[in-house]
């Protein structure tokens, strides 16, 4: 079994997969469908205009339609990943997932299409009449040899972009990786000796990349399931037999003797220790097979120390999987209207990929990675998929490619332009969450759920500690090992829980609290009754004493109970009062909401304040800070009242040094809509429309982000507390297994870097 550190069972993997809306993908309007009149734009009789357009010019399509941004991923199920051939139908979770990594990484819409042929020509044809509907194909797993009759057809029929993932795409990344593993053992590709294990899609289109960069034919030897292809043989095609060289050797052991290099693109499991023994000195095994690789690489590792080791797999240092290329391939290709995808722009994608691993890698990716080596070495021969510069710069480099190569429709002039354009599209926020999850992995730690007897709670703490952010600690005084057993849970005891009934740490905890308060009017038998009825004492008490890093609770008391308790053991931040934000991330913007949880009215000198400390806040999530101070009025029109508070704040940070951008008092209609505040405010001080909303007051904040969330079909997460001097989060009420898990994850996310829990216990002064 692997060493992987993403565990999961498999039940997991289906519950993924069904919970909720069953599979992963969904379509969603992009115009208003409210109104009749709605209604007859989008469909008959408005829609008739744009066809009528269209009829006349064909390329006003990318104007009228999604055409230009949606792309198609095909397959017949003939090479389902590693797991060879197991029908179209199942197929589908494979391209469903992959439409979602076109999404979640470049923008592009996709869509998978299962087609039920292995018939070539069936294939070909049901797959050339789509043109008219998409910007470009991608090709997946299919086996070979078809696909490269398939795709060869399909290109030359087509004009938009054909593109055979598992060919090129591969080929793409093993190239970048091999320039950059060479690089690092200082090896020239005209030297090197390799190995390509699996003679199929993947294998073949990467022989020929690398020995289209330099690598010497003579050099490569390929062997498929019956051993090395060699000249004497007689069973092999036309693909196989481009490949076939004289040799001795018959089987990939003898193959792999004195051999630099292992391209692995076959399947799980099929090369040993022994063999890597046999290789030169500083090998460089790519073991690309998946779901699971040739050989895994811890065990690599122990029989080849020397080695360079990359796989297929996230999970593992070098990562060289098409996910790196093929969202940002397409999104260059479509952003120029490219009629095809050739090799300029596959060179320079390959290119961009190497160049990019060697240059210093931004803190934040850094960060996510924090386990691991995130500088140009042998662990980092490549950029992780979760580094948010793929985007603009391999898509621009496809991009400047296609047009040099004269396969763009539409040119683009100004690149600087076009890559902001490019980060734009990719949600800061999400990005930042994907990171903190990263981050977590990489820097686990403890956190407590006080409410350990919910079993929703109990499900986050699974999740959480599965998914390896951590170590969940339980707070519970009922039997939560037969709750977490009734969960599903083999191993139930493997679980810390605390109780407060019987822990031998609820004198210190009592002790602590009797400790702060026993001058303002709290007797210790009071104390003792509060730790012994109320789990959120107990826990914040614990956290307090270091037991843990982080804490969550609020699940089954309202908020603001929840909040007052915990300050009655942990401090507020050094002058500051606590705050909540809420994060509404909707399509193509996120903006913070605050004050959502704690102060009713605030005065100017705290609305300030939460607006320096939301600024902060919003730099953490990826943002740079434009707060509007927020009113029903916007620059006294229409007059009212009760608005000193909010200029009161404007004029005190006017008093001040800021380093970020506020404005106000601003209507939010005026503060969302940058045009608006050119056309009717043109001195706004702001340079863009708001992200930070600073709210007069709770309700206004709370009222506002509840209504979001509830009707706007926003997603909405928090409220998030900032200004506790230790990290505690309390969810709303209504979280979800997965909210808790998002909480938690930020919660161990904002622990300041100090001891360790446990050992701070320990460095305890005695009670
Ligand atoms: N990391 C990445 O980004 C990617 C990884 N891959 C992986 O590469 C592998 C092949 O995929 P693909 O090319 O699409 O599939 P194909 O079906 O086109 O090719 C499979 C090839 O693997 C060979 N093979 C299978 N078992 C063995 C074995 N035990 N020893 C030697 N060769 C073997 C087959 O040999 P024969 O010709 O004799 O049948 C065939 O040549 C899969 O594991 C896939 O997951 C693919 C694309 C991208
Ligand atoms: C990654 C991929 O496309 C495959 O393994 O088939
Ligand atoms: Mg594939």
């Amino acid at each position: 079994m692997s060493d992987s550190n993403i565990k999961f069972s498999e039940k997991e993997a289906l519950d993924f997969h069904s919970q909720g809306r069953p599979g992963k993908i969904e379509i969603v309007a992009t115009k208003p469908m409210a109104t009749q009149r709605d209604l007859s734009l989008a469909y008959s009789p408005g829609v008739a205009v744009p066809v009528r357009a269209i009829a006349a010019n064909p390329t006003l399509a990318y104007d009228y339609t999604a055409k230009g941004n949606l792309v198609a991923v095909i397959s017949n199920g003939t090479a389902i990943l590693g797991l060879g051939n197991l029908g179209a139908l199942a197929a589908k979770p494979v391209m469903e997932g992959k439409a979602v990594l076109f999404k979640r990484f470049a923008d592009v819409d996709a869509i998978d299409l299962e087609l039920a042929t292995e018939d070539c020509d069936r294939f070909i044809d049901a797959v050339a009449l789509l043109e008219p509907s998409f910007g470009g194909i991608n090709l997946e797993d299919i086996a070979a040899p078809d696909c490269f009759v398939i795709e060869q057809t399909l290109r030359e029929r087509m004009n938009i972009p054909v593109f055979h993932d598992d060919q090129h795409g591969t080929a793409i990344i093993t190239a970048a990786g091999l320039i950059n593993a060479c690089h690092l053992t200082n090896r020239k590709l005209g030297d090197i000796k390799v190995v390509v294990n699996g003679a199929g899609a993947a294998a073949i289109a990467c022989t020929e990349l690398v020995k289209a960069m330099g690598v010497k034919g003579g050099n490569v030897i390929m062997c498929d399931r019956k051993g090395v292809i060699h000249k004497g043989r007689t069973d092999l095609d036309q693909w196989k037999s481009a490949h076939a060289v004289e040799t001795d050797a018959r089987t990939l052991a003898d193959a792999l003797k004195g051999a630099d290099v292992f391209l692995g693109l076959s399947a799980a499991n099929v090369l040993t220790q022994d063999m890597l023994k046999q290789m030169a000195d500083q090998p460089i095994i790519f073991a690309m097979a998946n779901p699971d690789p040739e050989i895994w690489p811890p065990d690599a590792m122990e029989a080849r120390p020397d080695a360079i080791i990359a796989t297929g797999r996230s999970d593992f240092p070098n990562q060289v999987n098409n996910v790196l290329g093929f969202p940002f391939i397409f999104r260059g290709a479509l952003d120029v209207r490219a009629t095809a995808i050739n090799d300029e722009m596959k060179i320079a994608a390959a290119e961009a990929l190497a160049e990019l691993a060697r240059e210093p890698v931004p803190e934040e990716v850094a960060a996510a990675y924090g386990g691991r080596s995130q500088s140009f070495g042998r662990d980092y021969i490549i950029p992780a998929p979760f580094d948010p510069r793929l985007m603009e710069v391999v898509a621009s480099a496809v991009a400047e490619a296609a047009m040099k190569s004269g396969v763009a429709q539409t040119t683009i002039e100004d690149f600087d332009a076009y890559r902001h354009e490019l980060r734009a599209r990719l949600n800061p926020t999400v990005s930042v969450l994907s990171l903190a999850y990263e981050a977590a992995k990489s820097n686990p730690k403890r956190v407590l759920f006080a409410e350990g007897e919910e079993p929703n709670v109990l499900r986050a703490a699974i999740a959480f500690r599965e998914a390896g952010y951590g170590t969940p600690v339980l707070v519970g005084r009922e039997d939560v090992y037969g709750l977490l057993r009734e969960l599903g849970v083999d191993d139930p005891e493997s679980y810390e829980v605390l109780n407060s009934r019987n822990s031998p740490l609820v004198g210190r905890a009592v002790d602590h609290i009797y400790e702060k308060h026993r001058r303002h009017g709290l007797l210790r038998r009071e104390v003792e009754r509060m730790i012994n009825q109320d789990r959120n004492y107990f826990a914040a008490a614990m956290l307090a004493l270091g037991e843990a890093d982080a804490m969550i609770t609020g699940t089954t008391r309202p908020f603001s109970q929840s909040l007052r308790q915990v300050r009655q053991v942990i401090d507020d931040e050094k002058d500051a009062t606590p705050f909540g934000i809420n994060l509404v991330v909707s399509r193509n913007r996120t903006v913070l909401i605050a004050d959502t949880a704690v102060t009713e009215r605030p005065d100017a000198h705290q609305l300030a304040a939460i607006g320096m400390r939301a600024a902060g806040f919003a730099r953490r999530m990826g943002l740079e800070p434009r707060i509007a101070f927020i009113s029903y009025t916007t620059f006294g029109n229409p007059p009212g009242t009760h608005i000193e508070d909010l200029r009161g704040a404007v004029s005190l940070l006017d008093g001040i040094n800021t380093d970020f951008e506020y404005e106000g008092e601003m209507a939010p209609d005026v503060a969302l809509n940058y045009e608006m505040q050119k056309r009717f405010y043109p001195f706004t001080r702001l340079s863009g429309p708001a992200n930070i909303l600073v709210m007069p007051g709770l309700q206004s904040a709370n009222l506002s982000s509840k209504l979001l969330k509830n009707l706007g079909g926003e997603s909405v997460l928090g409220p998030f507390i900032v200004g506790l001097e230790l990290p505690v989060q309390i969810a709303p009420m209504t979280a979800t297994a997965s909210d808790l898990v998002t909480l938690a994850v930020l919660a161990a996310g904002s622990v300041r870097e100090r001891m360790p829990a446990k050992k701070r216990a320990r460095s305890a002064p005695p009670n």
